[in-house]
């Protein structure tokens, strides 16, 4: 399916067309795998499925097709052809837009889930008819869904650039730095106290470099480059279990998917010196 724009809204279309279906088991997505490719249900209602419904939610149109996502139950088998399948484990098979849509769906029904009662006076909450909002009618506290922001950046000395891995990444992988914004930091401040942390080194010369959503539960990848201007690489043993400098000309470890941005810095910055 082609790349289209995405217009987000709460109010489903009047008439009831074939809409794509965004349905969940926790973070798992239906999915249909047909003639090499994976695609999500076209179905006019949900009905069709056979599987019940926890929350629903209109998403928007995508192109010219309305948009639900659905949380279904941990039981029952899934439609004869369709298989649940974790959203990580799609980032490659999925089509760019559609893994965007997906993980859309997945922050909305989450945000659904975990903002049932109001965290200020623990009231049911109520959606807002007008906008992806939800209002507690004792308090008038709203909540709408949080996305946290998270930068991720490329630092290089010359042809070098610093690999890291932590313990959770797949065997012999590396990748570039990441860590969460806090309060009240500009995302270059963010840059410079997170590499400072967790390989103990300076950096200047920031630049932006792009944007990605990353759904993996609410993330918003903000991405860098950087020059390294001083210090020696020192571990923060939570995070990391090593760092090093990898020449763009010698054989490199395992990087991470390619549709992830971490991994466009990599290349970009390979690409410009090999
Ligand atoms: N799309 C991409 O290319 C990449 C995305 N990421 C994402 O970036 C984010 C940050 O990366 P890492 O630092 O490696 O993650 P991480 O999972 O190692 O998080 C670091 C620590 O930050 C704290 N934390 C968790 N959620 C937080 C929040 N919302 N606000 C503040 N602190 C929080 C926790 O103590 C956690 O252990 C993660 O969501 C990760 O999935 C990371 C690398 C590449
Ligand atoms: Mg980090
Ligand atoms: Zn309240």
């Amino acid at each position: 399916m082609k790349n289209q724009l995405f217009t987000p809204s709460v109010t489903p279309p009047e008439q009831q067309t074939v809409a794509l279906w965004f349905v969940f088991r926790r973070d798992r997505l239906l999915v249909l795998e047909q003639d090499q490719d994976i695609r999500v249900p076209r179905w006019q209602t949900f009905s069709e499925s056979g599987l019940p419904m926890i929350r629903q939610h209109f998403l928007g149109t995508w192109g010219k097709h309305p948009c639900y996502s659905v949380e279904t139950v941990e039981q029952g088998n899934p439609p004869t052809g369709f298989n649940f399948i974790s959203l990580r484990a799609l980032t490659l098979e999925l089509s760019h837009d559609l893994f965007t849509l997906a993980g859309r769906a997945i922050q909305i029904l989450q945000w659904d889930r975990d903002h049932q009662f109001c965290g200020r006076c623990g009231h049911a909450m109520q959606a807002l008819p007008t906008e992806r909002a939800k209002r507690c009618p004792s308090c008038a506290l709203v909540s709408y869904p949080r996305i946290s922001p998270a930068v991720i950046m490329r630092i290089t000395r010359g042809d070098e650039i610093l690999l890291s891995r932590s313990a959770h990444f797949a065997p012999d992988m590396y990748s570039v730095q990441a860590g969460f914004v806090e309060a009240g930091e500009t995302l270059e401040e963010t840059v410079i106290r997170e590499v400072q942390e967790e390989v103990g080194i300076q950096v200047d010369n920031l630049h932006y470099f792009g944007s990605q959503p990353w759904p993996f539960p609410h993330s918003l990848m903000i991405a860098f480059t950087a020059d390294y201007v001083s210090g020696e690489i020192t571990l923060d043993q939570d995070e990391l279990e090593d760092a090093q400098w990898f020449q763009a000309t010698a054989r490199l470890p395992k990087l991470p998917s390619p549709m992830s941005i971490a991994r466009h810095l990599i290349e970009d910055f390979l690409a410009e010196h090999r």
